[in-house]
């Protein structure tokens, strides 16, 4: 609600997929908050926007102090009110009370069937909405889409577009900006740089949406869980712009509106940008709430194109990849930002479990979207370039280079056990490119990490994720895409956890993996370990007991020794959690019972056959 741009001219909807009456409450009590924070966002240029953020490092100026103090206690006692009712778990009478949209809930069977609850808690056209100082505010609405069991919600792309519908009937805006529940502003000028861009006279026309870099507020300074996607936020995107544009990343992406609701581009068109300016209702705020209703129904979208050819695309568990494709596809572009001051902050996961499957979600969708009727090369074909086909495959096929890599971590390492040699000797020519590839492309990998800002411990845990991800998120993507190709098994949007325990926080802050779960994933990665390990043994005992051959076995098995250490030293953490770890965080102790009868199961099958 602070951006740095005219309050009348925004709006400001919320989604709450839970429909729960705690987050209306939490809205509410924001609402009558930012009577006070507008004005004083502008007095103190303050930034980033958000209180929370902002009050958690900023210290009072030396001017003002008193107003500076007030304010932000004031945010505190609305902090502790909201966390107050939160540990209730209901709304007390007296804040009932406040306002008639928590009626509402006395319809609501539970977060999955209730009907839909719509209410405009701020009207900005309403002359009585003003700051303290007499300013308008934007306007703000709530809404939680009706939720019934019989009907399919598509996740998130089916709670957009019901914010779509019924925005366009409210204020109907021109350029949509959306935001995921875990990010927030944190750039007040953001708007104003992205309508730079679609305002540009020679190209801003030809622009869909403008999708900024995507920042986390939680990352450690050499990011245990590679989170950051560093190189291919801040080169790879960067470097699409030229062939047609960046992606949809999902967050803090600006759409034009018409383009997100399947408007094809055409030739020389132009906006009036004028003209499009000030659309809203004229009708009453409790008018527009009755009958926006049904713009949010379940029923609604029956016998419509809206979630196929309107708005967000279903069926896809990366629905913003495709909606993004598809938009370019009709002809549109788009553009990638990335300001010095990041525009939206967001929460990275903090277990490894989490960001497990967080991959597993992204790359079971990637390979569904290759895999289906819009896969880049054949769908976008005569419609984008063939360079912007192109750049979506690798990241479509993510998930199968879990198979390349199972291999280079498993056979290598049986075979060194049983004797293989798989490289060539190392007084061979033909050595040299296997060292190239292992060591230049790494060192260039390393270059490039740097460059952007990252650190050598940080590259190192990148590599380690990136051996984690493909061994076990890749590796259950690719299987369960199959499954679902088959027809066994159906789409699940596993939400990103957004809470975890104190205890949880001090170990991420310290930069210490957290396993301490169990699952099937690390179930592999432990086996592996072990398996790598057992093999390093293996090629120990062949150097030491064949004494006098022993140039023999480096010359032969050198190469895949140095792959067995190597993998060992990037497991090293594992082995930690598995053997001499005490807190929660540890590896459970089933999973160290399981993989070492699995790893010595395999190696025994591989020394007897
Ligand atoms: O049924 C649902 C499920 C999710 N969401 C919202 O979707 C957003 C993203 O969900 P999250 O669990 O935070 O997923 P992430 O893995 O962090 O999200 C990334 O990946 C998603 C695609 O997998 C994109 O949609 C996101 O924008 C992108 O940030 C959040 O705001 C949720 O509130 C809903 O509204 N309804
Ligand atoms: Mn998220």
């Amino acid at each position: 609600m602070a951006y740095d741009y005219p309050p009348e001219k925004l709006s400001i909807y919320l989604s709450d997929d839970g429909g729960s009456d705690l987050t209306f409450y939490a809205m509410l009590e924001a609402a009558n908050f930012s009577k006070t924070w507008l004005p004083f966002c502008k007095k103190f240029r303050v930034e980033p926007t958000s209180p929370e953020a902002y009050f958690r490092t900023a210290s009072e100026p030396l001017n003002d102090a008193d107003n500076w103090l007030s304010v932000k206690k004031l945010y505190e006692e609305m902090k502790m009110r909201i966390e107050a009712t939160i540990k209730l778990n209901r709304i007390p009478d007296h804040i009932r009370k406040q306002h008639k949209g928590f009626r509402e809930w006395d319809f609501v069977l539970s977060k999955h069937d209730h009907q839909t609850i719509l209410q405009i808690l701020i009207d900005g056209r309403d002359s009585n909405a003003v700051d303290i100082e007499g300013n308008p505010l934007p306007t703000l609405v709530y809404l939680a889409r009706e939720k019934r069991p019989q009907h399919h919600h598509h996740f998130k792309a089916g709670s957009m577009n019901a914010l779509i519908r019924v925005s366009s009937r409210i204020s109907n805006g021109p350029i949509i900006l959306n935001v995921d529940c875990d990010m927030y502003a944190n750039n007040s000028k953001a708007i104003k740089y992205s309508l730079c861009l679609f305002m540009d006279e020679k190209k801003g026309d030809e622009i869909a949406y403008v999708q900024f870099l995507q920042s986390f507020d939680n990352l450690t300074k050499n990011e245990i869980y590679a989170s950051s996607f560093r190189v291919l936020q801040q080169l790879e995107l960067h470097g699409l712009d030229a062939i047609g544009g960046p992606c949809y990343n999902g967050s803090g992406c600006f759409h034009r509106r018409e383009a997100l609701c399947g408007k094809k581009y055409e030739k020389n068109y132009k906006v009036d940008w004028k003209k499009v300016s000030d659309t809203k209702a004229d009708e009453s705020a409790s008018f527009l709430e009755e009958t926006c209703k049904v713009l949010a129904s379940c029923t609604f979208e029956h016998n419509t194109t809206w979630g196929k050819e309107m708005g967000l695309i279903y069926g896809f568990l990366v629905e913003d990849i495709i909606t993004g494709l598809n938009i370019q596809c009709k002809g549109w572009t788009s553009m990638y930002l990335s300001p010095e001051r990041d525009g939206f902050l967001g929460v990275a996961p903090i277990t490894l479990l989490q960001t497990l499957v967080q991959h597993k979600r992204w790359m079971d969708g990637h390979l569904q979207v290759f895999l289906s009727r819009y896969c880049p090369l054949l769908y976008g074909y005569k419609k984008i370039p063939l360079k912007l086909r192109l750049a979506y495959c690798p990241y479509n096929l993510w998930a199968a280079n879990c198979l390349a890599t199972l291999y280079i971590v498993v056979m290598p390492c049986l075979c060194l056990l049983k004797g293989i040699s798989l490289f060539p000797k190392i007084s061979s020519p033909w050595l040299f490119p296997f060292a190239y590839v292992a060591f230049v492309h790494r060192a260039y990998s390393l270059n490039e990490f740097l460059w952007c800002g990252g650190t050598f411990r940080g590259w190192c845990n990148d590599q380690r994720m990136w051996l984690f991800n493909r061994t076990s998120a890749y590796f259950f993507a690719l299987f369960e895409t199959i499954l679902k190709l088959l027809g066994y098994s159906r789409l699940n949007f596993v939400v990103t956890a957004k809470v975890s325990d104190k205890e949880a926080l001090k170990r991420y802050d310290g930069e210490l993996i957290e396993f301490g779960a169990t699952s099937p994933m690390f179930d592999i990665l432990a086996t592996l370990a072990m398996l790598n390990l057992f093999g390093i043994f293996g090629a120990l005992k062949k150097i030491i007991l064949d004494v006098d051959e022993d140039l023999q076995v480096l010359e032969k098995f050198g190469l895949q020794t140095l792959l067995c250490f190597v993998l060992v030293t990037i497991n090293l953490p594992v082995y930690q959690a598995l053997f001499f770890r005490n807190d929660n965080g540890k590896m459970p102790s089933s999973v160290t019972y399981k993989s070492i009868i699995f790893a010595m199961l395999a190696c025994t099958a591989t020394m007897c056959f």
